[in-house]
């Protein structure tokens, strides 16, 4: 079966978030099952460099307003297809924003190319070129189950929500440009809202929808959780299933790692101790073995419910914890964190960035991984740390409760815990939480079952593979 998986963004090429690490890593675990996966990316400079050019698929004279390249090449194991299309993509600045910080006024532009060439790579518009279905994530490629739809061949169309609030809307005046039928600017179609919205369009015209975990694909048919898009999920409910996200278990691979300074197992776990003296150096904390380590890696956002950290940091300080704080995000919340670290020297340290190394050094050293997010299709923060031994602390919210188990009285008792959930998601409960993480602390043999069974979760892509193997077969059996 040959798949064309269709992203803005894919590991290790091109990172904003954690669409590029699914993206990357999904691939190789869907080869073990016998999908064989193209992977369709935008040329932006970094994606041309790591193809070095690749060999030309096809010319296209005129894409929307000029001259474009279909080119192919191997990187990094992966298989792309990349849209060479220089006044399109190549420039500097991240996929979506210029390097002052704005998004590029012609996005919309930019990403109905991606989904437009998606369609044409999968209905026969290259000679030799085929695909069974094609896999399309989040808005950026939200046009191509569209294109697809009204294409010259029938290919069923996946499309998998990695998060809900990137939607994608554009006005409507893009709409013309986009040569689709004027029956696709219309409620049953593409309009949103009096927009063009790409992620609606992906969820309007794919066989298929996804999201990256069961709780969230069931969270986004509420109006609470919906984004105003709800009534449209519960309308398309027998198409929405959702499938967790795994990590590549080979690329994070605590034995292995070299961003560690002791590289150790759950076999044997002496390592751990030395990673977290060498984090609390790092980040300026109290080198003490002694201390509870809290750390946190991730965007800061509302989502991911850093200001909650900050809020809680008397509870934090109040039981005697420290806290290792690695992010980059809204310009507060960094300030906030900043601040918080230099008010407290030698029990917060805060790093404002991105650091996939020191990432690494967190989930091998810190003794907790806090993520206290208000929504969270997956999350990609949690897994890490189970495979590196950090005890999650999470809010009970989509992906986060489907892959921790809350160490609660029955759960200790059964010794199947392997974090702990607070819920609701407010500043209080993340207090009362980090004192009963604190608790659960001062009884180390305690402890170290539960940083045991962490170590012993399934993290690895295996089953979700399987998965998608699964849905890709029942989406081409149904286009028949
Ligand atoms: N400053 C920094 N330095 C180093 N590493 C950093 C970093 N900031 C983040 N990272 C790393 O990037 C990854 C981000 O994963 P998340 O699940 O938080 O993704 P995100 O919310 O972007 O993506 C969305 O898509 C993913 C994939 O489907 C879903 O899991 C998620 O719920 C959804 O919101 C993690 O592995 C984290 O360690």
């Amino acid at each position: 079966m040959k798949v064309l998986s269709v992203a803005s963004e894919c590991v290790p090429l091109v990172k904003t978030g954690g669409l590029a690490d699914v993206a990357g890593a999904l691939p190789a675990a869907l080869a073990a099952e016998g999908v064989k996966v193209t992977t369709l990316l935008p040329g932006y400079p970094a994606v041309m460099a790591a193809l070095g050019g690749g060999r030309a698929l096809r010319r296209i004279d005129d894409l929307f307003g000029g001259p474009a390249r279909l080119q192919r090449g191997e990187a990094a194991g992966l298989d792309i297809i990349a849209i060479d299309a220089p006044h399109l993509f190549a420039r500097p600045g991240n996929p979506y924003l210029a390097p002052h910080g704005g998004e590029w006024g012609d996005n919309g532009i930019r990403f109905a190319a991606l989904g437009a060439m998606a369609a044409l790579l999968a209905t026969g518009g290259v000679r030799n070129v085929a695909f069974d279905v094609v896999h399309a994530h989040d808005w950026q490629a939200g046009l191509a189950p569209a294109y697809l739809r009204f294409g010259a061949k029938r290919v069923p169309s996946v499309f998998t929500v990695h998060n809900l609030a990137f939607q994608g809307k554009f006005p409507l005046d893009l709409f013309p440009r986009l040569g689709l039928p004027p029956q696709a600017l219309s409620v049953e179609g593409l309009e949103y809202f009096g927009t063009v919205g790409f992620l609606k369009s992906g969820l309007w015209y794919a066989d298929r929808i996804t999201t990256v975990s069961p709780s969230y694909a069931a969270e986004i048919r509420t109006p609470e959780a919906g984004m105003g898009l709800d009534g449209l999920l519960r309308g398309r409910a027998g198409a929405v299933s959702g499938i967790l996200n795994g990590i590549d278990t080979v690329e994070w691979d605590p034995a292995k790692d070299r961003h560690l300074v002791a590289n150790f197992s759950a076999e044997a776990l002496e390592g751990r101790a030395a990673n977290k003296a060498a984090l609390q150096r790092r980040l300026g904390l109290a080198e003490d073995p002694d201390a509870l380590l809290m750390g946190f890696v991730g965007r800061l956002t509302w989502q991911k419910g850093v200001d909650l950290i900050l809020g809680a940091i008397p509870a934090i300080l109040g039981c005697g914890a420290q806290l290792a704080l690695l992010g980059s995000g809204e310009r507060g919340i960094e300030d906030g964190a900043r601040g918080a670290a230099w008010a407290h020297p030698g029990r917060i340290g805060a790093e404002i960035g991105y650091d996939e190394g020191l990432a690494r050094l967190i989930y091998g050293g810190a003794d907790v991984v806090l993520v206290p997010s208000r929504f969270e299709p997956c999350g990609l923060a949690q897994l890490c740390a189970l495979r590196y031994g950090a005890v999650p602390l999470v809010a009970h919210v989509g992906g986060l409760s489907d892959t921790v188990v809350d160490a609660n009285e029955m759960a200790l008792a059964q010794g199947v815990g392997t974090g702990v959930h607070f819920s609701p998601v407010q500043r209080e409960m993340l207090e009362a939480a980090v004192w009963r993480m604190a608790g659960l602390w001062r009884d180390r043999d305690g402890f170290a079952r539960l940083q045991a069974n962490a170590l012993a979760t399934d993290v690895s892509w295996t089953r979700s593979a399987k998965r998608y193997a699964t849905l890709y077969r029942d989406a081409i059996a149904d286009a028949g």
